[in-house]
């Protein structure tokens, strides 16, 4: 199935309950569009969108669930929680955050890992820093991401892709490393694909999110 994805595009669809666009249908019919327009593979969040989805495009999955706790910053599928309710999709790939920090409850991404594997899916690493990859392949991660990058307080917050970061783990990590984070134009995709050589990529936002677009047009015509 990962070789499905090889040298692709996928595309997340996702909006949370305080985005315009919060709909399990809305993002069915985003993940048609971008079936029809050539994505290889969908990102998305929560059990309901997965299942509207895969009433309606049959590719490889991603699952996430966001979910925030008190004891802890990791928002993405945090939990055992989460991982069984990603379960009762066909979500080939479940990815969680692998981050340095603290997860609620105490609970440890290695035996989430294994609790991924032993229910017989990929398990893809949401790192961001190269430190996080490192160690998320040695867990045991099937797949790293750099999704986090700039969204933890100790790694660098670039406006556009980690080129630096992405190549960085190709060269050194011998699980696949799919780029995911900021990829806003279809340039900054193919150097993270053609350049930097990273197995795939996800783009979300610039495909997926009329509200970031729409600012983006904006910004540029304010003095
Ligand atoms: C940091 C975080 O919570 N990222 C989320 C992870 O699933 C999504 O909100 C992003 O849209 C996704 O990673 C794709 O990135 P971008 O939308 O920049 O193409």
């Amino acid at each position: 199935m990962l070789e499905e994805l090889k040298g692709k595009l996928i595309v997340s669809c996702q909006a949370l309950p305080d985005e315009p666009l919060h709909s399990s249908f809305i993002m069915s019919r985003m993940a048609l569009a971008a079936l029809e327009g050539g994505a290889a593979g969908i990102r998305a969040q929560s059990k309901e969108d997965i299942l509207e989805i895969q009433k309606t495009v049959d590719l490889p999955i991603i699952g996430i669930v966001k979910r925030n706790y008190d004891d802890s910053d990791i928002y993405i599928t945090p939990t055992k929680k989460e991982i069984d309710e990603l379960l009762e999709t066909r979500s080939e790939i479940i990815a969680l955050d692998a981050t340095c920090r603290k997860r609620p409850h105490g609970e440890k991404v290695k035996d989430l890992v294994a609790y991924i594997h032993a229910n017989n899916r990929l398990a893809m690493a949401d790192c961001s820093t190269f430190e996080e990859c490192l160690e998320a392949e040695k867990i045991g991660f099937d797949i790293v991401s750099t999704t986090l990058c700039g969204y933890t307080p100790y790694s660098a917050n670039i406006d556009g892709p980690n080129y630096d970061l992405i190549k960085k783990c190709v060269d050194e990590l011998d699980v696949p490393v799919i780029a995911e984070g900021k990829i806003h134009y279809p340039n900054e995709l193919k150097k993270v694909l053609k350049e930097c050589h990273a197995y795939a990529a996800v783009v979300g936002g610039a495909i997926t999110r009329p509200k970031e677009i729409t600012e983006r047009f904006v910004k540029e015509i304010q003095d």
